[in-house]
């Protein structure tokens, strides 16, 4: 069988030649071994901190771990103990607004990748000219208090939304994460240059943490309270490590 990975992906491509008026040319090494250093970073550093900071608010809140924990038990039902599947995370709306509300508060990239202009634009009464750096505050979008209800509390509700009534009442998750219809938060970007990963790293992190709220309780170390400071690294972490009680449930 022939295996095809995203290094030939790359080696395929044709890329505008900037030096040749319409011309294509390939990528060059260092070109290649960057865009495989970026998707290594990307897709490792990134859901890591998402994780910490996921679990560091499930500890400090609890009612929002009990919650959690309550979703799962009605999806898998009185008798399983097994783990969470991947087919049962579409029918955990809660867990799915849980991982959202993270993603608003604790983006773990508080910028983009750098954009350039392509041409001379005029946006919000600002003139933006070509070839310009741009970027853009991802975190403060997603805390924007003209856009956000009490934006640094930490409220999964806000993702939920009712329809039906009585018996046929529904709850679910309807969100905009690449931000077509209009950008109340971008933690993966928005437009071409959108993370790619951005399903896979939402999939993943309701994955992780539903199974780790199943099997094991959090709890705060005594006397110690959950501290939600920031600290750049390469991405946005805890300044103060998670530090936590964990015991299996038995
Ligand atoms: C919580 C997890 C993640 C977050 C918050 C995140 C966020 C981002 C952001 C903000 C960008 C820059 C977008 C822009 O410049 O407009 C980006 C780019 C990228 N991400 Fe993610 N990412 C995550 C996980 C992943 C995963 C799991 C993968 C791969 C499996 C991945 C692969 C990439 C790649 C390849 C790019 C560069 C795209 C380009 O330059 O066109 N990311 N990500």
């Amino acid at each position: 069988m022939v295996q095809y990975c995203y290094v030939d992906s790359l080696l395929e491509l044709d890329i505008p030649n900037e030096d040749v008026e319409g011309g294509v040319r390939k990528l060059m090494d260092n070109e290649v071994v960057s865009l495989c250093n970026e998707f290594i970073n990307a897709s490792t550093d990134l859901p890591t901190t998402e994780l910490e900071w996921t679990m560091a608010n499930l500890v400090k809140y609890p009612q929002v771990q009990a919650k959690l924990v309550e979703e799962i038990k009605l999806v898998l039902g009185p008798e399983r103990r097994s783990n969470v599947l991947k087919e049962d995370l579409d029918h955990m709306p809660f867990l799915k607004a849980t991982i959202l509300e993270v993603l608003r508060r604790h983006p773990p990239a508080h910028m983009v990748i750098p954009h350039r202009a392509g041409l001379d634009i005029e946006i919000g009464g600002y003139m933006i000219p070509k070839n310009a750096a741009i970027n853009v505050l991802v975190a403060d979008i997603g805390r924007d208090p003209n856009v956000w209800e009490a934006p640094m509390e930490f409220n999964p509700d806000r993702f939920l939304v009712k329809s039906g009534l009585g018996q046929d009442e529904k709850i679910s998750v309807s969100f905009d994460v690449a931000g077509r219809k209009e950008i109340k938060m971008m933690p993966f970007g928005v437009g071409r240059r959108m993370c790619p990963g951005n399903v896979l790293a939402r999939k993943n992190l309701e994955y992780m943490v539903a199974n780790l709220v199943w099997h094991f309780e959090w709890k705060a170390i005594d006397g110690e309270v959950v501290d939600l400071d920031e600290k750049e690294v390469f991405t946005i972490m805890m300044k103060n490590p998670l530090r936590a009680l964990i015991s299996p449930k038995l």
